[in-house]
């Protein structure tokens, strides 16, 4: 696979001595945005730290852009263009919101998008309006668009999102819709975890379920709707 892809096999990861994945397979080809779905506790947010490197024992294959990263530290691969947003909003609340993108900059990367503040602000048009704001007196939903917006000031070629869409009211979740939908035209892979299937299928093209740490389908979010029996048994309903 060339270009921004992602490809995983055979991927096991553990908590201590508890082993949370097993044999996690899956691909994202460049420019794709692909859902990993499942209930509570399935192992999403655990595989998306176990890519990047934030797990203190896992095995198996991970490459990324034709390079195995699988043992390199996180901030190699962040380097390489992997970018991140875990679950827990990680921004300074004491820091504007300029100030903050201005933390997440890093150098042009050849090939992908390069974001400026200016590009952000007409991505997530909420965050424009409150710029010298700090960090802090924000809603849920606006840091959880900060925080989307200084990790793309990294200019990643693949981001991970962890459940972008939780918590957040209709109105907000449909911004952030829109935001990623952008973000995809700009020729970004994303993979997103997600408990919403309302919300996956307004923007991803194919879907992998966890349960129980191991992936128990994958296709199409067209093959995912016609298939009543796996929403039922994995999904939330
Ligand atoms: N720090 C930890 N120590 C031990 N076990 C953990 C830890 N964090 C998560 N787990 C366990 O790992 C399993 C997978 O959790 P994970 O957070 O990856 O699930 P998830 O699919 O992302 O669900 P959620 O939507 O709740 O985040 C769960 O059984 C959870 O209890």
């Amino acid at each position: 696979m060339t270009g921004a892809g992602l490809r995983v096999r055979d991927l096991d990861s553990f908590y201590g001595p508890a082993q949370i994945l097993f044999e996690v397979g899956f691909d994202v080809a460049p420019g794709e945005v692909v859902a990993l779905l499942g209930r509570n506790g399935a192992g999403k947010s655990t595989t998306l730290r176990s890519l990047m490197g934030l797990m203190a024992r896992r095995e198996g294959e991970i490459s990324f852009r034709d390079t195995r990263i699988e043992t390199l530290p996180t901030y190699e691969i962040a380097r390489l263009g992997l970018g991140y947003v875990p679950e827990d909003r990680r921004i300074f609340t004491e820091l504007t919101v300029e100030e903050n993108l201005t933390v997440g900059q890093q150098r042009p990367r050849e090939g992908v998008t390069t974001w400026t503040p200016e590009r952000l602000y007409a991505l997530f048009p909420n965050l424009a309006e409150m710029r010298r704001r700090p960090g802090g007196q924000m809603s849920g939903g606006e840091q959880q668009m900060l925080t989307i917006a200084r990790t793309l000031m990294g200019n990643p070629s693949l981001i991970l999102l962890d459940e972008p869409s939780e918590g957040l009211a209709p109105k907000i979740i449909e911004q952030m819709a829109d935001a990623i939908v952008t973000m995809k035209r700009e020729g970004l892979s994303i993979v997103i975890s997600e408990q919403n299937l309302h919300f996956a299928r307004l923007i991803c093209d194919r879907a992998y379920i966890l349960e129980k740490g191991r992936i128990r389908f994958q296709g199409s979010m067209a093959e995912l709707e016609a298939d009543e029996a796996v929403r039922n048994q994995y999904l939330a309903v």
